[in-house]
């Protein structure tokens, strides 16, 4: 069980969020709602523990996650907003060093092939040896979404992961985030896009403290 408890969020001296308290539970799928600058990547980086809240707790499994930090860590495939990948590395060479240095969390069976196999899930096939500087946004955003399917990590919290990918690339990762909820992945997401077509209940939390009154 994944806990976000009282979490209060201030930048520049504008309270972003407060008291904000939900739970996720193995199955679910959350999509963080809210207008341009509401906090949804504020509190995406503090759910994910690369920022801290300005009071309250996440906790996992019931602990705070700052008491387990390689723990949690363990357990958690954060996407931010940026792509995330190294671009004087080939899209084979990031995902090699993904699962390099997240040995324990990746699939059992992750090796050259499945490296292969996740570029292909996400249209690159062809495009293993082409360094990352070389390719366009929607692809080196799709290099990064490639580690969804390498990674065995139960949480996954992802900033806009469909954002700048087509039509058939977003209808194959909401079918990605199904099967992860399906099989007991807890998956919390921000998109400005309608997720359609999504045959789970998908659970909204709106961010509204920074909408005009
Ligand atoms: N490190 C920071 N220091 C100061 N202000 C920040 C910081 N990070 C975010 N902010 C401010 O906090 C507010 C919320 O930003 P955030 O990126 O969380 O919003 P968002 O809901 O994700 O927006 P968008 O939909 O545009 O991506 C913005 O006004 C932003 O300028």
């Amino acid at each position: 069980m994944f806990e976000a408890f009282n979490l209060s969020c201030v930048r520049d001296e504008r309270t972003l969020f407060s008291g904000l308290s939900f739970t996720i539970e193995p199955g679910d799928m959350v999509q963080i709602e809210g207008r341009n600058g509401a906090g949804k990547t504020s509190l995406l980086r503090i759910l994910a523990g690369l920022s801290s809240p300005d009071a309250g707790e996440v906790r996992w499994q019931g602990v705070s996650t700052r008491r387990q930090r390689d723990i949690f860590h363990q357990q958690l495939l954060y996407l931010g907003h940026q792509p995330g990948v190294k671009s004087v590395l080939t899209a084979f060479e990031n995902l090699a060093f993904y699962l390099s240095v997240n040995g324990p969390t990746v699939k059992g069976n992750a090796s050259a092939e499945a490296i292969y196999q996740a570029l292909e899930n996400v249209g690159l096939l062809g495009y293993e040896d082409v360094t990352v500087a070389q390719m366009s946004a929607g692809q080196q955003r799709r290099v990064a979404l490639a580690r969804l399917w390498l990674s065995d990590a139960p949480l996954w919290i992802l900033d806009e992961p469909l954002t700048a990918i087509d039509k058939q690339g977003v209808a194959t990762l909401i079918t990605l985030f199904e099967q992860h909820a399906q099989q007991g992945g807890m998956v919390l997401l921000t998109t400005h896009q309608d997720l359609q077509g999504v045959n789970r209940h998908v659970r909204k939390l709106r961010l509204t403290s920074a909408e005009p009154v």
